[in-house]
């Protein structure tokens, strides 16, 4: 991957239902063969990948995410993450829902990330490896630990330390 620190893809999903039933009209269209879209009539915005309302976990995952989490192994950083209003499909495509009950095609980026990482490793045997997870919702002023399996609500704390790093 070319050495571009902030990467920023758009996908644009499809109607739901229902939108549809209630003859919402898409307002976003991509301009082929380009990475841009146009919102209404003529206002053109450009990016680094553009996906339409027809693109696939997978296709979103491989072009995005997954040089990034072979890069990674290599002992690089990344962080990934889904802005955009409500309802426009975030946790879709995170893959944040409930894991178990998605169908294979239809998993998203986190699940696809650990399936790779872990691959990775198994074929890394001479590398010793250390993995930390943690998933935190924040709301408002609000965190909550949804590894957290007996209560969901956990004191938790932002706190920066004397170098500015956040924990
Ligand atoms: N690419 C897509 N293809 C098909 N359905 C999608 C896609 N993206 C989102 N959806 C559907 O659109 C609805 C809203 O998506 P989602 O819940 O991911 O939005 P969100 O941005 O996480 O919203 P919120 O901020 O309110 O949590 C869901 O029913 C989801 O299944």
């Amino acid at each position: 991957m070319e050495e571009i620190p902030v990467r920023v893809a758009v996908r644009v999903r499809p109607l739901l239902c229902k939108e549809i039933l209630h003859n919402h009209q898409v307002c976003v269209r991509l301009i082929p063969n380009t990475q841009q879209i146009i919102i209404g009539k003529d206002r053109i915005f450009t990016f680094d990948f553009v996906f339409g309302k027809n693109s696939t976990q997978d296709e979103v995952y491989s072009t995005c995410i997954k040089p990034l989490v072979a890069s990674l192994i290599e002992g690089y950083n990344a962080t990934v993450f889904a802005y955009g209003q409500t309802g426009s499909g975030k946790t879709y495509t995170i893959g944040g829902g409930h894991i178990a009950s998605v169908a294979e095609d239809k998993k998203g980026i986190i699940p696809r990330a650990i399936q790779d990482l872990f691959q990775s490793i198994s074929e890394n045997s001479s590398i010793d490896f250390n993995i930390k997870v943690s998933y935190i919702e924040v709301y408002k002023e609000d965190l909550r630990d949804l590894l957290e399996l007996e209560t969901s609500i956990k004191d938790l704390h932002i706190r920066e330390d004397e170098k500015g790093n956040t924990e």
